[in-house]
């Protein structure tokens, strides 16, 4: 019998939250961008939750991966059916705005990893957007958009993945046939990792060098079919399967291909930003030459808001199971306490809470500044491009990094539990550890934007105006920055240790090239420093836009509600000054005394956050059915939850296993 047929919920769940001071729903609207987001967000999980199409009747982790796929295909096309038929009049998908984030968050109900056509709609539409010339797009969207097609995105090679100009995969223009060749010259050349490629998709998005008239002009996206539309069988030509099992996206068969001097029409290039014409001649289109790694942009700004709802996820799960687990006895007359009134715990929780939000809200504030650029390269102007390249490739880097840390320590805090595969939190670590390393790895991301801090630093050298994210560089030129506790002070001080670490990597950049260094050597000998440069400078930003977003959101709010946001906001600033105590002293006055302040003051902001802890994640407005977890569900009913899914196990089905006849019984008699 099921522990969890009578319908209870937890007393000391049903406690927090009768104890939580402020209105829930009026933080969820502020999370969701207002009321009628979470209005259609609800509506959307309505129709696709309530039906129980979500669920499994097996455990997913009892299949085996060949089942596991299966089973993902079939919930995708239900779930592809339900955005087609039924969301489209909620959702507006074509604009990939909020509504696409309310659709991927309302897959996760279905996918406990990810679907086979998360590339499809997250790269192989999105690429057809920005990529094709306007006769292009209008043949096939429709088709994409309308799943009469699926495809994927197929750029990194089994011997590159970061370096991109290293392609090896070619298109060469034959204009006899005014087709393209595409060929794989090496073993390395084989695109390698793309998802959905391995079994699902019939189309994909190709990056190869193209050649023309004998001369190479780099790497360039096309669309290649690759499956016959009716049979699926791969074309001749084409070399295609599965990579094999990974830690996490197991579901989402990561394929290779390769081609034998496969041929397909000139105009499946994509050539909204370069062409070649019929007789082979090279016309580049585009402003700025990076402008073909433009879904890669996108997609990381995407990542920063899905580092943030993992994250959510995941720290709703760590504070329920907080809230209800009992564990030591640290007063003799007293009973076991919540370990969630634990300062340490807190100290676990509250900053994974704060980072959701900060990432959340920063994340929103990318957005912005993205349609900015993209309004503005429409018009044909790129100058924003530099500076948006920079600031959302520390942003993914960073975002991805810090929810994956994060997510560990979630784990932790819910002790042994937190590592059964039920409780939720390790598919969300496999998950977003990935993201760590895909659409750029950490480090190179990082690199990319110490480049750009590079640049500002010399522009604000020579007395050059800077732009709005780095203005701050000046700071580098003043005097060692006065500290101040109060929030602003605390940004300010975040953005002198970045403009600190700045110049110090240039000035030694140049003494290093004053010695006789090269300069690629100077640069590559100072680069752990530019990675913590960039580092600094992206806390600087977050730090900076969750401010300022906390400030603009609680505006016109109810006062409990800003003060709850103000501490979170706070917390955050506090947590990572004192992470970075020891370049505070570097590049700030903070004294002795102003440190052993700054710690009392973080303990005494864990205490005020305690009462409503539970009410601040529930804020998030996470149903049972996107969070999979036995500890984290709404009832608060982990213990019978976890002997319910053991009961579900295979290994449970009999009572003594074939293994004991064949194997233990022989060696325990023999031993006798
Ligand atoms: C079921 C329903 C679901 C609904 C779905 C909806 C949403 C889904 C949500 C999210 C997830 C979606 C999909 C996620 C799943 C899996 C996806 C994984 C996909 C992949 O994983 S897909 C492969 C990605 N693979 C990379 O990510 C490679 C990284 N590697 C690079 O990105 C470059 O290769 C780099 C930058 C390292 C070097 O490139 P390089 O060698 O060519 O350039 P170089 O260093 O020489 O720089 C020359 C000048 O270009 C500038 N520059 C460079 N890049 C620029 C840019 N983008 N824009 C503007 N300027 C740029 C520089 O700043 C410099 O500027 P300057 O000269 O002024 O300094
Ligand atoms: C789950 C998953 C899904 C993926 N899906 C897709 C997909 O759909 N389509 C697709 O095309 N690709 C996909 N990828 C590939 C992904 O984009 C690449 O793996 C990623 O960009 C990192 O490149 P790499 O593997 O070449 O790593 P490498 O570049 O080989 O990195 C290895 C190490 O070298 C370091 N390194 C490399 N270059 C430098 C440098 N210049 N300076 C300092 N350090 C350096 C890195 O920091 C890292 O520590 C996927 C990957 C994963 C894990």
């Amino acid at each position: 019998m099921s522990q969890l047929e009578k319908m209870e919920v937890n007393p000391d769940l049903a406690m927090e939250r009768a104890k939580c001071n402020f209105n829930i729903m009026e933080l969820t609207h502020i999370l969701d961008g207002g009321e009628e987001n979470t209005v259609r967000r609800k509506k959307i999980e309505d129709i696709a939750l309530n039906s129980g199409a979500s669920k499994d009747a097996f455990p997913e982790e009892h299949m085996s991966p060949k089942e596991k796929y299966e089973n993902a295909v079939r919930k995708s096309c239900i779930f592809a059916d339900l955005v087609k038929n039924d969301f489209a009049h909620l959702t507006g998908l074509e604009t990939f705005g909020i509504n696409s984030n309310v659709i991927r968050r309302t897959a996760d109900a279905f996918f406990k990893e990810v679907s086979p056509f998360l590339l499809h709609m997250g790269m192989f539409v999105p690429t057809i957007m920005g990529q094709c010339t306007s006769d292009q797009m209008s043949y096939w969207l429709p088709r994409a958009m309308a799943m009469q097609i699926i495809g994927t995105y197929a750029q990194t090679e089994l011997g590159h993945g970061t370096f991109i100009r290293g392609l090896e995969t070619t298109a060469t223009y034959d204009p006899e046939t005014e087709e393209f060749v595409l060929h794989s010259p090496t073993l390395s050349s084989y695109k390698w990792w793309a998802g959905g490629l391995g079994n699902t998709a019939n189309y994909c998005i190709v990056v190869a060098q193209l050649y023309t008239k004998g001369e190479c002009h780099g790497t360039h996206p096309f669309i290649v079919q690759i499956r016959d539309e009716d049979t699926h069988m791969p074309l001749p030509g084409i070399t295609v399967g599965e990579i094999g099992p990974k830690m996490g996206f197991n579901t989402a068969d990561n394929g290779f291909l390769g081609f034998d001097h496969y041929r397909i029409p000139r105009d499946h290039m994509m050539m909204k930003n370069a062409q070649v014409l019929k007789d082979g001649t090279y016309v580049k289109v585009a402003r700025h030459g990076k402008l073909t790694y433009g879904t890669m942009v996108f997609v990381r700004v995407m990542l920063v808001s899905e580092a943030a709802f993992n994250l959510a996820k995941a720290c709703t799960i760590a504070v329920r199971y907080s809230a209800i687990r009992r564990q030591s006895k640290p007063k003799p007359d007293e009973g076991e306490p919540q370990i969630l009134d634990y300062a340490t715990q807190q100290h676990k929780l509250f900053i994974t809470i704060a980072t959701a939000h900060a990432l959340q809200l920063s994340s929103s504030w990318l957005w912005r500044s993205f349609s900015a650029v993209l309004t503005e390269m429409k018009e044909g102007n790129t100058d924003k491009l530099p500076e948006f390249h920079a600031l959302s490739s520390c942003l993914k880097a960073v975002s991805t990094s810090d929810a994956a840390y994060l997510i560990e320590q979630c784990r932790h805090a819910c002790g042994g539990h937190g590592y059964m595969i039920s409780s939720g939190i390790p598919h969300l670590y496999n998950f977003v550890s990935a993201t760590r390393t895909y659409e750029g790895d950490y480090t190179v991301l990082l690199l990319q934007t110490a480049r750009f801090l590079v640049k500002a630093y010399e522009q604000a050298e020579a007395k050059q105006p800077l732009t709005p994210t780095v203005s701050y560089l000046k700071l580098a030129f003043t005097r060692k920055e006065p500290w101040d506790s109060s929030p602003a002070g605390i940004v300010r001080s975040f953005q002198a240790l970045a403009a600190g670490k700045v110049s110090t990597c240039v000035k030694n950049m140049r003494k290093r090239m004053r010695s006789g260094l090269s300069e690629v050597e100077a640069w590559e000998t100072s680069t752990i420093q530019l990675v913590s440069a960039a580092e600094a400078h992206c806390r600087a930003v977050i730090s900076d836009a969750y401010k300022s977003e906390t400030e603009r959101l609680t505006a016109n709010s109810s006062p409990n509600v800003k003060i709850v946001m103000e501490q979170l906001s706070t917390l955050y600033l506090y947590y990572w000054a004192l992470e970075r105590i020891g370049d505070l002293l570097l590049y700030t006055s903070i004294s002795e005394k102003d440190i052993v302040e700054l710690q009392t003051a973080y303990e005494e902001l864990l205490q005020k956050i305690r009462p409503n802890a539970v009410g601040i994640v529930e804020a998030f407005d996470l149903r049972d059915e996107l969070l999979h977890s036995t500890l984290g569900s709404y009832d608060g009913r982990a213990y019978e939850r976890l002997m319910d899914e053991a009961l579900r196990s295979p290994m449970n089905k009999e009572p003594i296993n074939q293994s004991y006849y064949k194997y233990l019984r022989p060696m325990m008699k023999a031993n006798l």
